[in-house]
């Protein structure tokens, strides 16, 4: 008979596959160690790669009945460096560096840039940021086809790294061409979510879920990546019509000032948790085990207080696509994780009671809210959630509650898009099922045993009213 163990962390690890990850025997190690959701970022590697990293991770997930969802994250209109002669190069204060449009190999002098408009976007005086930050130029000469910078601040470049000019003003869409391609190559190779990288407004989320839409996928996921202050500014727009956000505080800590991230970070997750939609926090939240086996205080901390600030899930980049130590690090996140949320009770009730204080809402939301006083006031052992969309199950996530939610769907990619929520665990079942059902497979796998009190909700139709509509709470026979 088939027996399920629960995770020993509801906070869910998004980690990214790289060079260091892409191989079967890895991947197998990933989702053993606990990675939730799989993110492949498209700014690198080839359709090829990633086709094949996409057919491992289903294949392993299954043969390890664990749930994977799958994230595509797109390139958006980040500017890039090109390829560098050896992989990287190393440039150092004080020194002169052409950035060229040209398409030529990047050496100590020459850095190629992918962007052909790139001279015009910047003028004498400009500071430019690479690799998120790491590097610091200034310009000194603007040219046709090239910028001739000094390095203010230097470092190893490595081929593809990111350009930020921040004050720049890009004349191009947010989605480009080659997104559009991106998400037509993920639709077809059956990804859950997508990542759109560089959000300006709620019309960007809005041209990706129609495409999506026109193509027959509107249940994949749009995750909005909030990465320049535009995004800040329209937040509550682009959340609205996101199914997920993603902090994504790698660009974010050069597009602003990087000592607003902390606040910023805690009021998105704050109005994410309000809405009932799943928040990533991303980058660099244990970058330094990408070398090191151990994680600096400093990483822990952050880790430990994005749980607390009511993150639904901690994503890895680096530490998991080029690390020396991917398997460590997605251990360490969970271990970090396990003992945090033993105590979000005490410092999650005031999120819980600004939750009160909304006064109005839809019945879906009236009857999640309900839940927080029973679960208060008897001691249940789990949530069980029928979800068609999944959004009853968001809705519960929202809280943040102490007891696993069971969330049962007929769909799977349903089932897969609520790996990105905190606390539940999905599972997938034929059409038709009932609450007997569901009872019959809890207990049949082990979670339940006689005495135990569960609550569920319910969605019967009555009158006009479909979807979630009632709890009912019950002591296992
Ligand atoms: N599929 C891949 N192939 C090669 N390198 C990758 C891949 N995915 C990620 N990387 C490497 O890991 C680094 C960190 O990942 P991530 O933060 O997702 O990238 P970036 O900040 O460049 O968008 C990348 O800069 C790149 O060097
Ligand atoms: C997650 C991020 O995006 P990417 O790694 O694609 O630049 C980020 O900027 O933090
Ligand atoms: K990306
Ligand atoms: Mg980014």
């Amino acid at each position: 008979m088939r027996r399920v163990k629960l995770p020993s962390h509801k906070t869910k690890i998004v980690a990214t596959i790289g060079p260091a990850t892409n191989s079967r025997k890895m991947i197998k190690q990933l989702i053993k160690a606990g990675m939730n959701v799989a993110r492949i970022n498209f700014s690198h590697g080839s359709f090829e790669e990633h086709a094949r990293v996409i057919e491992i991770i289903r294949e392993e997930a299954q043969k390890l009945d664990r749930r994977v969802a799958i994230l595509a994250d797109l390139p958006g209109l980040k500017i890039r460096v090109g390829e560098i002669k050896g992989g990287y190069v190393e440039l150092k204060r004080g020194e002169k560096v052409i950035l060229t449009t040209k398409d030529v190999e990047g050496d100590e002098t020459t850095i190629p840039v992918d962007y052909k408009g790139f001279p015009n976007l910047v003028s004498k005086g400009d500071i430019i940021y690479l690799n998120d930050g790491y590097i610091v130029l200034k310009v000194e000469n603007v040219r046709e086809n090239e910028v001739e910078a000094v390095v203010l601040s230097g470092g190893k470049l490595f081929s593809r790294k990111g350009v930020n000019i921040p004050k720049a003003y890009l004349p191009v869409e947010a989605i480009t061409p080659k997104d559009f391609e991106i998400m037509k190559f993920a639709i077809e190779h059956g990804v859950d979510a997508i990542g759109l990288s560089f959000v300006g407004s709620v019309y960007d989320v809005l041209k990706a879920k129609s495409f999506l839409e026109k193509n027959n996928a509107e249940d994949v996921f749009v995750i909005a990546k909030i990465e320049r202050p535009d995004a800040v500014r329209n937040f509550d727009e682009i959340l609205n019509a996101a199914d997920g956000i993603m902090i994504a505080r790698g660009d974010l800590g050069v597009e602003m000032p990087i000592e607003q991230l902390p606040i910023l970070q805690k009021k998105l997750i704050r109005k994410a948790n309000m809405e009932g939609k799943p928040v990533i926090t991303a980058t660099q939240m244990l970058v330094s085990m990408t070398t090191e086996k151990v994680p600096t205080r400093a990483e822990v901390t952050d880790v430990a207080n994005a749980i607390l600030d009511g993150t639904d899930a901690v994503m890895l980049s680096e530490e998991t696509a080029i690390g020396k130590f991917p398997i460590e690090t997605v251990e360490m996140m969970g271990k970090i994780a396990k003992v945090t949320e033993e105590y979000r009770e005490s410092f999650g009730l005031s999120r819980i009671r600004e939750f009160m204080e909304i006064k109005k809402g839809t019945i879906k939301e009236a009857i999640t809210r309900s839940i927080i006083d029973a679960i208060c006031t008897i001691d249940i052992k789990f949530i069980l959630t029928p979800t068609r969309t999944g959004r009853t199950a968001r809705l519960i996530s929202r809280f943040k509650p102490k007891q696993w939610i069971l969330a049962f769907s007929t769909n799977e990619r349903v089932c897969n898009n609520l790996m990105f929520s905190y606390g539940v665990y999905p599972f997938c079942l034929e059409e038709g099922f009932d609450e007997n059902d569901i009872v019959r497979l809890i207990k049949g796998l082990g979670l339940v045993e006689s005495d135990d009190m569960v609550l569920m909700t319910e969605g019967k139709p009555i009158e006009k009213t479909v979807g979630t509509n009632s709890i009912k709470i019950f002591q296992i026979a």
